[in-house]
């Protein structure tokens, strides 16, 4: 019998993600076996018919840790009194839209979903954003949210982690677990720098293991940045599963103490470090104590580096800038 519990809102629910997410949620796979979960899911009034389709099949698994579901096209009834909101829903990029637009529509989205969380969630509820542009929504929830802390918005860079993993495995003809510490810094777009010079594979740095350093700084890098469009391509929707596994990963690696030495990927706002502008949510290298997180410092950059994370920096800026206005 489980003691504690913990009340999750999740946005987008009856989407591609959501239905991969729910059950894995409810199955205790993000907060732990001992952590009973309720469940509050957030659609569009147009998706709630949907929703309670997943409601019936959520309600068919029988979870021992599932209390309760609460639906709603509410966002001040799906963020009351929550721990955690994991921001899913957004607006989708639709052919001929610039990328100001998508800024732009998801904005209207975020500023209300940011103020909806400040007015009804615990003060000490956390957010991860997944939804995209997922960097730049997360700094537009948490500039709406003044009585949130900061530090409890995320945005999720741990699909472009667990890419780069595999990428790197399957070239050095090693397994998964034999590689740590890969590193996404930046935005999740195509401006992001996996970084694979402060990665290890079996404690080593990975250039010992993949020599071809060509590779890792060209065919690597692109292959994990256009990951993305590779699926829609092959599948004909965007990755789903693998988006629900990540935020699996990157609630779970926070809510657990990382094991010593080990770091993991995750959007944060940023406090200077490494030169980013503050407020950025920014992917750094972080560590949690199961409660607490810090930024992992010291790592070093090459020439080869710094310009990456500078090209990432400034996408990011020029994101912020241009939501800025929207932000009162
Ligand atoms: N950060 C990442 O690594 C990553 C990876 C994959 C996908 N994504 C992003 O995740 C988002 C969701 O992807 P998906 O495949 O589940 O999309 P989807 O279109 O299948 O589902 C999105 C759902 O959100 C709902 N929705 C839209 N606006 C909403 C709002 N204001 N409030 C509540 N619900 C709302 C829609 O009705 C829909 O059911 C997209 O923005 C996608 O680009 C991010």
């Amino acid at each position: 019998m489980s003691t504690k519990s913990v009340r999750v809102a999740i946005t987008g629910a009856a989407g591609q993600i959501g239905y991969a997410i729910l059950f894995r949620i409810a199955s205790g796979q993000m907060f732990g076996p001992d952590t009973a979960v309720h469940l509050n899911l957030l659609e569009l009034e147009v998706a709630l018919p949907a929703l309670e389709g997943v409601k019936m099949e959520l309600d068919d698994c029988a979870f021992p840790l599932l209390q309760s579901i609460t639906t709603t096209s509410d966002a001040n009834v799906a963020f009351k009194d929550v721990d955690w909101a994991l921001l899913i829903g957004a607006f989708p990029r639709k052919a001929g839209m610039e990328r100001k637009d998508l800024l732009e529509k998801n904005a209207g989205i975020f500023t209300g979903q940011g103020k909806a969380i400040n007015d009804n969630a615990k003060n000490t509820c956390k957010v991860l954003v997944v939804g995209n542009p997922c960097n730049t929504n997360a700094y537009i929830a948490k500039s709406m949210a003044p009585n949130i802390p900061a530090r409890n918005f995320f945005a999720m860079t741990m699909l472009d982690q667990n890419r780069a993993v595999t990428q790197l495995a399957q070239k050095a003809n090693a397994h998964n677990t034999d590689v740590s510490n890969v590193t996404i810094w930046g935005n999740h777009s195509s401006t992001q720098y996996p970084d694979f010079y402060n990665a290890t594979i079996s404690g080593k740095p990975v250039t010992e293991s993949i020599s071809d350093e060509e590779w890792l700084k060209g065919d690597f890098i692109k292959t994990v940045q256009q990951r993305g469009a590779a699926i829609i391509k092959a599948r004909g929707l965007s990755s789903a599963a693998s988006a629900a596994n990540a935020a699996v990963d990157t609630v779970r690696n926070l809510v657990t103490p990382t094991p010593e030495g080990k770091h993991f990927s995750v959007a944060v706002c940023s406090d200077g470090s490494y030169g980013i502008p503050e407020g950025l949510m920014f992917g750094y290298p972080v560590r949690s104590n199961g409660e607490e997180w810090e930024i992992v410092q010291g790592i070093s950059h090459n020439e080869f580096a710094q310009e990456k994370i500078a090209a990432t920096t400034k996408e990011l800026s020029e994101e912020r800038d241009a939501v800025q206005h929207l932000l009162t």
